[in-house]
């Protein structure tokens, strides 16, 4: 999978513009196209990051990060999924940066999501739907997701995200309507963000593969 990880970062090169500031997403395909922006970081402006771990593959590659609260919106934002539907709606969050990633999603105006074959699914919530929480409010939380959706949200012990927050990934689901499970989930209180990307689906998704689909 690491192969069709690859040609999908790399093809997403193509959609960057002269003098861009970049978004950029977390995750193993993301940082092929970390190296791959590296090669011409001459031609680009910037980037803004959407985890530490990211931020750092950035500096080392000479390429500065920017302050989201610096600029306006974002041309382009370019993150890796770890499901995707037919309409492009995803889950997000298998790194733990969900938040950072909706937030820099939100702001750009065209997203370009890079897979491996192995992300497509008819229906989300194969993979479990991370959840950022308050850590106070994790086990209210995890009630009210049960309550709430059926699904079992477990724990990931020892995981801290950049914002300093715990995760619960809900295990059990079929996601027939993203939209509706994204809000429902989204009103719990100590709900920092869901992985879910239904309201603010890709615009673009790029499956890996020789030669890679654009779909
Ligand atoms: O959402 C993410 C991080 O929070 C990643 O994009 C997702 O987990 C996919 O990762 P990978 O490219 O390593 O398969």
């Amino acid at each position: 999978m690491s192969e069709a990880k690859r040609l999908a970062g790399e093809k997403a090169i193509e959609y960057v513009e002269e003098g861009m500031i970049v978004g950029v997403g977390t995750g193993s395909t993301v940082g092929y196209f970390i190296d791959a922006l590296g090669r011409i970081r001459d031609r680009i402006a910037g980037a803004v990051s959407s985890s530490e771990q990211s931020s750092e593959r950035l500096r080392s590659h000479g390429i500065e990060v920017v302050d989201l609260n610096a600029i306006g919106p974002l041309p382009l934002y370019v993150d890796g999924a770890d499901e995707c539907d037919p309409q492009k709606r995803l889950i997000k969050g298998g790194g733990a940066a969900l938040t950072r990633e909706k937030i820099i999603a939100e702001a750009s105006t065209r997203f370009v999501c890079i897979i491996d074959p192995a992300k497509r699914v008819r229906v989300l919530g194969r993979f479990p739907l991370p959840v950022e929480v308050i850590p106070m409010a994790r086990s209210l939380v995890a009630r009210a997701i049960l309550a709430a959706t059926g699904g079992q949200p477990v724990w990931r012990e020892g995981v801290v995200t950049d914002n300093g927050n715990w995760i619960l990934d809900i295990h059990g689901l079929s996601i027939t309507d993203p939209m509706v499970v994204e809000r429902e989930l989204n009103q719990i209180p100590g709900v920092v963000a869901v992985g879910l990307f239904a309201r603010r689906p890709a615009d673009v998704v790029i499956v890996g593969g020789e030669p890679p689909q654009i779909l």
